[in-house]
């Protein structure tokens, strides 16, 4: 199949991480041939905006022309335009050229808060909204298109947005970026009917720099290539949230960096933090703190289990995980029982994909349900091959199997039954792990557990776990909190277990 050819058109960042740069990198990394027309040349940096050059209008309609004369365009993303007169340039040449899916990026202001947009072309803006198929404001761009002032709720810019597309006859995407809170929700409305929401997690890195050019140019290139909008939509969130987060390995600039586009693929090549000029850097120290609660109702729940994790934390056996003096025949106990906890697991995390209520969510824990038997099942599978055992269920595995199958009542309950095992294995992993000596015979597991990655995955199920409960009738929330606290003190069960014997 032929990539989709997707013609950005909008200004420029030297530093990489927004404007057609970034544009070109997001179109590459989902899957497209990126195209780009300049419509103002920004000196600009991850701190903010120095200046603005743009050329003649007559100029950028050469570039498109030069393109449209030449290439069959699949679909055209639109974002920095600066002026009206670009504004009806562009306009022209879209009612001549006619691509078949064009997003419209209204930039006015940049994340650093510099304008991007004179105030008098707004108006020239709103009414090129009306020739697009997508309209991409965020909060600020989304209250000055309505005439209303900045929402700070979400149904308040669901409202906005729903405003929006009715007087511009346009489908619109409403962007949670700005919100406070630990959610940050995207949602797609069009028509009449109700809008297509896709949930993610908050990220609290300062890697937000050029999102918005990101998020569009993304758009543009999988409704080309998959056909659908909410499709494109749900896959371009799993993929900016993923390049968001890691970010931070980029180390570009000193402001608000720029997101790592081709995360995935510098992953599969084996590439990233440790790639450096001049030869191997030494690897980031690992995260030594548990990760973060995302909101009051993970708060609570990891406070409320304090007592447990001390306890955990007192186990002959997790000490001498930690310090590498634990009996083998105990850790290979515990790995058996444990390869058949993970089966048990990956259940009950298929069935929070079942149960999930955004399509993100339903991704997520499908991922993960894959992950525990395939990626933290290899960790098992390596050990047990040359430590062979066949221990048979102990009562602690299960005991907690079957908290397992009885929590999935709701979505809130089996979230925050899962929850634990996420959540305090990368907290006992990282710690442990911080204290590690050379040639620890646990070593595999202490990385395994103690994985920045694995990290992510936990802020994201924690994040997840907020917004449920956060959601959720009393009764339900007080079972959900319940199950939370039975499965950590079930985890500390099962370290208990192989010296207990
Ligand atoms: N901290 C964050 N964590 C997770 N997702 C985020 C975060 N900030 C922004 N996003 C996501 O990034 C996308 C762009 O949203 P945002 O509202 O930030 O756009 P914008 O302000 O136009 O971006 P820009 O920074 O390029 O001006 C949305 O999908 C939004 O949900
Ligand atoms: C050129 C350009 N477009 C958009 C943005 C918004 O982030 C930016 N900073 N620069």
């Amino acid at each position: 199949m032929t990539l989709p050819r997707v013609l950005s058109i909008a200004g420029t960042d030297p530093t990489g991480g927004a404007g057609i740069q970034a544009d070109l990198k997001s179109i590459a990394a989902v899957g497209g041939f990126g195209m780009a027309a300049v419509t103002a040349l920004v000196a600009q940096n991850t701190r903010g905006v120095r200046s603005v050059h743009t050329p003649p209008p007559s100029f950028l309609r050469q570039q498109l022309d030069a393109v449209s004369a030449d290439v069959r365009i699949d679909a055209v993303k639109i974002g920095m335009l600066g002026g009206a007169d670009v504004v009806r340039t562009v306009t022209d040449w879209l009612s001549e050229a006619k691509p078949p899916i064009v997003v419209l990026d209204p930039v006015m202001v940049a994340t650093s808060g510099d304008r991007l947009l004179a105030k008098s072309s707004e108006d020239a803006v709103r009414s090129l909204a009306t020739v697009v198929d997508l309209v991409t404001p965020n909060l600020a761009e989304l209250a000055v298109l309505t005439g209303s002032a900045e929402a700070t709720q979400w149904h308040d810019a669901l409202a906005q947005g729903r405003q929006l597309a009715d007087s511009c006859g346009v489908r619109v995407l409403v962007k949670g970026g700005h919100l406070g809170g630990p959610a940050c929700p995207d949602a797609l409305i069009s028509g009449s009917g109700s809008p297509f929401v896709v949930d993610g997690p908050r990220i609290t890195a300062t890697t937000t720099h050029g999102t918005g050019c990101s998020m569009s140019s993304a758009l543009a290139t999988l409704r080309a290539s998959r056909g659908s909008w909410e499709d494109a939509l749900t896959e371009t969130k799993a993929w900016l949230t993923d390049s968001i987060r890691h970010g931070p390995e980029l180390h570009v600039g000193s402001g608000n960096g720029p997101v790592h586009h081709f995360h995935a693929l510098y992953e599969r090549a084996g590439l990233g933090e440790r790639a450096e000029p001049g030869g191997l850097a030494e690897p980031e120290p690992a995260a030594v703190a548990a990760a973060p609660p995302a909101g009051p109702e993970t708060a609570a729940l990891w406070r409320d289990t304090e007592p447990v994790r001390r306890q955990i934390d007192a186990l002959d056996f997790v000490r001498g995980l930690g310090d590498g003096t634990l009996a083998e025949e105990h850790f290979t106990y515990y790995l058996a029982q444990d390869a058949m906890y993970l089966r048990d697991y990956s259940r009950a995390l298929a069935r929070a994909s079942q149960l999930a209520p955004t399509a993100g969510e339903q991704a997520f824990w499908a991922r993960a349900a894959c992950g525990a038997i395939t990626e933290e099942g290899e960790l098992h599978r390596t050990w047990l091959a040359g430590h062979p055992a066949d221990p048979g269920r102990g009562r602690a595995l299960d005991a907690y199997a079957g908290l397992l199958r009885e929590s999935g009542g709701t979505y809130p309950q089996l979230v925050a039954a899962v929850l634990p095992c996420f959540w305090i294995y990368q907290d006992v992993g990282a710690r442990l792990h911080a204290r590690r000596t050379d040639g620890h015979p646990y070593a595999a597991w202490l990385d395994t557990y103690a994985d920045p990655e694995f990290a992510a995955s936990v802020t994201t199920a924690i994040g997840y776990a907020e917004t449920a409960l956060a959601g959720a009738p009393g009764e339900e929330r007080a079972a959900a909190a319940d199950a939370f606290a039975a499965a950590a003190s079930l985890e500390r069960d099962f370290f208990a277990a192989p010296m207990e014997r």
